[in-house]
């Protein structure tokens, strides 16, 4: 694929993650892929950012106008709420890390219905996570249990519920905050817990995927535990991300796996 037809990449959201990504494309770690354009909510505050040919805007029509292929949210909940139906009908993929607002299923299901109706595909990277390929494979037959276990250390948890549940200034024990299902979870800790709706679409929903939720002062990184039983077998798949020094509560891997996700786009070989 030439330059030319590079896969045109719109970006929402340049925090952490999507700062992270937009710099995997620009070097070419993300395949042919071109950064057209990137949608933040003040423009005024990138003023002294420079991304090659990529125009930064607040303008949700100019970002449109740059015909993007694929758009990659990086931007929460509330952008997936606000974007994520425009952007398939404007004909251009929808990929998703902030999958937990997808425990709204009226949400959902009219974002699968523009995605038909469009003939595009809303993409959700394995980001934080491991083992999705696994579980949807074993989802293929009767699988009877799917189970999340989230730890993180105290200064992943400030400005989150977990604030209040536990004290993060006096904990000194792993301490659990949240158990049930991931419907639940996916909703409590809209930036924390993505990977629950991450791991519920890929198996067996969001009410049958158990979810447990703990600060772990014991701990320096963000880890999941996921554990699934079914007719395939037992899988047991332990992650431990390291968090990014901007914000604890995302690790480094979640663009790292963007830019693996948009690679694949353009890619002749296409694992995972
Ligand atoms: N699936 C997964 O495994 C993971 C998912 N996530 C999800 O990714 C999100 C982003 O993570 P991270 O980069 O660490 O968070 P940050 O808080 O560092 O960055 C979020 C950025 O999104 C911007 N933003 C918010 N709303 C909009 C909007 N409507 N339009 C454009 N930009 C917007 C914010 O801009 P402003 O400066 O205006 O506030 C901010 O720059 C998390 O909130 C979480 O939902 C994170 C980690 C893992
Ligand atoms: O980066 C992580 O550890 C996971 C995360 O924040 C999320 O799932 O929202």
């Amino acid at each position: 694929m030439t330059e030319q037809h590079a896969i045109r990449v719109g970006l929402i959201g340049y925090g952490t993650a999507g700062k992270d990504v937009a710099e995997t494309i620009l070097s070419g770690q993300a395949g042919n892929t071109r950064l057209t354009s990137v949608l933040v909510r003040n423009a005024g505050k990138y003023n002294d950012v420079s991304l090659d040919s990529c125009t930064i805007t607040d303008n949700e029509e100019t970002f449109f106008a740059f015909r993007p292929d694929v758009v990659v949210e990086m931007a929460g909940h509330e952008a997936v709420i606000r974007y994520a139906e425009t952007s398939l009908q404007h004909g251009c993929d929808f990929m998703v890390i902030s999958v937990g607002a997808f425990c709204d299923q009226k949400l959902y299901d009219r974002i699968m219905a523009s995605a038909s109706q469009q003939q595009k595909r809303v993409l959700i990277p394995s980001a934080a996570i491991a083992g999705l390929d696994r579980i949807a494979a074993a989802a293929q037959g009767p699988l009877e249990r799917v189970m999340l276990t989230t730890r993180k250390p105290v200064k992943a948890w400030r400005d989150t519920y977990a604030e209040e549940v536990v004290d993060l200034d006096t904990v000194t024990q792993p301490t659990l905050i949240f158990e049930g299902n991931a419907r639940e979870s996916s909703g409590i800790f809209p930036e924390s817990v993505n990977v629950s709706a991450a791991l519920s679409l890929a198996g067996v929903g969001f009410e049958a995927t158990q979810v447990r939720v703990l600060v772990d002062p014991t701990i320096e990184k963000n880890v999941h535990e996921v554990t699934a039983k079914g007719l395939f077998g037992e899988v047991r798949i332990e992650v431990q991300n390291t968090p990014s020094p901007n914000n604890p509560k995302t690790g480094y891997i979640v663009a790292m796996s963007v830019a693996h996700a948009l690679k694949n786009l353009s890619s002749p070989l296409v694992i995972g």
